[in-house]
C-alpha cells in the first residue's frame, strides 16, 4: 500500500512516520510538508539521520491517484482547506484533526474560533473511535481521528454510560496531559522555564475536547451531557491521564462494574481494564496504542471515580489513526502496532 502524511514534520506527523515506516503492509510512504519541501526530512529531525534519506514534498505535489491511505496532521483548520480537493475514489483519508469531528457546524465554529469545512464532506465523516465505531470506520472514505482527551475520556466513561449506571448530569472529568499535546510548535505555556517544575490548568470550560465528548455520548450512548470538563499540563513529555467521577445509579456494585467493563473490553486488543482501585501511571502505556482503565466504587459517597491513561500522540492520534487505517483496509487491527510500552 501508499501512505501520504501531510504534516510529517509535527509531532503527530513524526509518531506516524515511525508507526508507518515498519508497518507490514506499506511499501511506499511519502511525505509532505507546507513549509520545508525540497529538504530531507532526516535534516529537520536528526533522530532520523542516516536511517530514511526521505524528501519532503510540497502538498502541490500530492497527487491523489497515487495513494491509497493519506493522513493528514496538521492543525485544526487546515484540513478543512486542504482536503476537499483532495478527496477521490479508492483513497482514504485519516485525519488527526479537529475539523471533521463535530457535527453541527455552528458548534465548531462556537469551540474553534474557526470555519468549518464544507457540508458534504463534513457530513460523510466517520468518527473514528475504533472500539466503538469498528463497522462505520470499515465502510468509512474519510475518518476524523479523535482528540487525545476525548480517546481517554470516552473508553473509560462510555461502557457504564450506555448501561444507564450514571447520572449525567453529575460527570466532572479531570484531565492532564504531557507537553507533546500542544504540537511542536513553541509557545509560551509550554516554554521550558514555565512549564518544567510546575502544573498548570488552562481552557477552563472552553475546551475544544467538550462539544466532541459530549456528542459522541450522545451519539453512541444516547445520553444527553453537559460535562465538567478541565484540563491540565504536567511536565513531562507523552501521557494522558484523565480520571472522571459520576454519581452512580442505586444498587450498582463494584461486581457490576467489573462485569460492564470486562464484557465490552474483553476482546479489545487495545484496552486494557486493570482490578479496581489500581494506581496507574502514565509511563505504564508509553510509546504504545494501549488504553489502560481502573476504576474505584465509592459506597460512603455513591461515586464512582473511572481512571483512564493513554498515550496522547499514540492512542490520542497516530496509533489510533493507524489502528483505522487497519480496519478500513481489513487488516488486523493491530498490524503495526505491537510495540511493547516503552519503560522506564
Ligand atoms: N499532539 C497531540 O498529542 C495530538 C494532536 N492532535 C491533532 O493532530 C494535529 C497535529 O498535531 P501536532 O503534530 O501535535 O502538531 P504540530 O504543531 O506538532 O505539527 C503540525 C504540522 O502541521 C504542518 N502544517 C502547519 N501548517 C500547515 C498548513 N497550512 N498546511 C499543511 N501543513 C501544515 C506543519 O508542518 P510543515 O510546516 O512541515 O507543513 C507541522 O509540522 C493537530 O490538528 C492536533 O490538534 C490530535 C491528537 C493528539
Ligand atoms: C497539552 C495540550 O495543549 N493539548 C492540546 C490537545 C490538542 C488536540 O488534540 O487538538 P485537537 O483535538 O483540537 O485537534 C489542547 O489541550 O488543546
Amino acid at each position: 500500500m501508499k501512505a501520504g502524511i501531510i504534516g510529517v514534520t509535527g509531532y503527530g506527523g513524526l509518531e506516524l512516520f515511525r508507526l508507518l515506516s515498519a508497518h507490514p503492509e506499506i511499501d511506499e510512504l511519502f511525505v509532505f510538508s507546507s513549509s520545508k519541501a525540497g529538504q530531507e526530512l532526516s535534516n529537520e529531525v536528526p533522530h532520523l539521520y542516516q536511517i530514511f534519506n526521505t524528501k519532503l514534498r510540497s502538498i502541490e505535489q500530492l497527487d491523489p491517484g497515487r495513494l491509497d491511505v493519506l493522513f493528514c496532521s496538521a492543525p485544526s483548520g487546515v484540513s478543512s482547506e486542504l482536503l476537499p480537493p483532495l478527496t477521490q475514489k479508492n483513497l482514504k483519508i485519516i485525519d488527526l484533526a479537529g475539523d471533521f469531528r463535530i457535527n453541527d457546524a455552528d458548534t465548531y465554529r462556537k469551540w474553534y474560533r474557526k470555519e468549518p469545512p464544507p457540508a458534504p464532506l463534513a457530513d460523510n465523516a466517520v468518527y473514528g473511535l475504533t472500539e466503538w465505531n469498528r463497522e462505520q470506520v470499515k465502510k468509512g472514505e474519510l475518518i476524523a481521528n479523535p482528540g487525545c482527551y476525548p480517546t481517554a475520556t470516552l473508553l473509560g466513561l462510555l461502557p457504564l454510560l450506555k448501561e444507564g449506571i450514571l447520572n449525567p448530569s453529575s460527570l466532572v472529568i479531570d484531565a492532564k496531559s504531557g507537553i507533546s499535546g500542544a504540537g511542536a510548535s513553541p509557545q509560551s505555556a509550554t516554554h521550558f522555564s514555565k512549564a518544567n517544575d510546575s502544573f498548570s490548568i488552562y481552557k477552563i470550560n472552553e475546551h475544544q475536547h467538550i462539544p466532541e465528548i459530549e456528542q459522541t455520548i450522545k451519539t453512541i450512548a444516547n445520553v444527553d451531557t453537559n460535562i465538567t470538563f478541565t484540563t491540565h499540563l504536567v511536565p513531562m513529555t507523552r501521557g494522558i491521564m484523565a480520571t472522571m467521577y459520576a454519581e452512580l445509579a442505586a444498587g450498582v456494585n463494584s461486581q457490576s462494574i467489573k462485569e460492564i467493563y470486562h464484557e465490552c473490553y474483553g476482546k479489545k486488543r487495545f484496552v486494557r481494564i486493570f482490578n479496581e482501585k489500581t494506581n496507574l501511571f502514565t509511563k505504564q502505556v508509553y510509546g504504545s496504542n494501549y488504553c489502560d482503565l481502573t476504576y474505584a466504587v465509592d459506597e460512603r459517597t455513591n461515586r464512582i471515580t473511572v481512571v483512564s491513561v493513554i498515550d496522547n500522540l499514540i492512542k490520542g492520534a497516530a496509533g489510533q489513526a493507524v489502528q483505522n487505517m487497519n480496519v478500513m483496509f481489513d487488516l488486523d487491527e493491530s498490524e503495526g502496532l505491537n510495540q511493547l510500552p516503552m519503560f522506564p
